[in-house]
């Protein structure tokens, strides 16, 4: 079995959780108040930026050359292609530079991200992308289960929101990020999946409390 099946067979029950959400279930019919999609959008935003960090600190890790160019296509990808959902929304949520210069990141945004961070700090490569999938890929899990809904995409407020997490271009990334911890993963020992397998839900339990914050607009 390939290592992200191994790891998605263990988190299979958190992520259908996800779907249940109100606040994810919100976006897919529509019923998501504004104050909480803007409270969301603010700490993800910030959660972006440290995200970014965490593949920025996998070029710093890297030995061969490719592997540079594959964390420094993630980091553009977030911070001028994910970033730019985000964009979007805070225009037309009237947003302003100021607002997002001053937004403190949630206790829960900090914990996330702090784990993320101090995995790529301190562990290797495979174990710094495993820390990432779970929100990478959940994501697009969320966005293609949501794409079902008739009309869903379609909305004039939320539909861009889905349309971005089912784009080309943030699924073709999503594979390769799927792609390189199966390649990477070939040669582990069991005890290296147990711990990757904690890192990765760790990661997923972290995902719905961050959905949790955003529904209770928790700071
Ligand atoms: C909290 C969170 N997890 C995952 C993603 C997808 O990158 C995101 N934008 N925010």
């Amino acid at each position: 079995m390939k290592l992200t099946e191994i790891l998605y067979e263990d988190v299979k029950e958190i992520w259908d959780g996800y779907l249940k959400h109100p606040f994810v279930s919100g976006i897919g019919d529509g019923s998501l108040s504004l104050e909480r999609f803007r409270f969301y959008m603010l700490q993800d935003y910030l959660y972006l930026y440290d995200y970014a960090r965490v593949y920025a600190l996998g070029i710093v890790k890297s030995r061969e050359p490719e592997m540079m160019q594959f964390f420094s296509q993630l980091v553009n990808d977030t911070l001028n292609g994910e970033m730019d959902i985000h964009r979007g929304y805070m225009a037309r949520l009237g947003i302003t530079p100021e607002e997002v210069a001053n937004v403190k990141p949630s206790i829960m945004n900090t914990s996330y991200t702090h784990y993320m961070l101090e995995v790529g700090h301190n562990e290797g490569i495979l174990e710094l992308l495993v820390s990432i999938l779970s929100c990478s890929w959940s994501y697009q899990m969320i966005g293609e289960a949501l794409n079902q809904i008739p009309g869903a995409a379609d909305h004039p407020f939320y539909g861009d929101w889905i349309k971005g997490y089912v784009s080309e271009e943030y699924v073709a990334c999503n594979q390769s990020i799927l792609d390189t911890v199966d390649r990477l993963g070939e040669h582990c020992s069991e005890a290296d999946i147990a711990h990757l397998k904690d890192i990765f839900k760790t990661c997923s339990r972290f995902e719905a409390f961050f959905w949790d914050m955003a529904w209770n607009m928790t700071l």
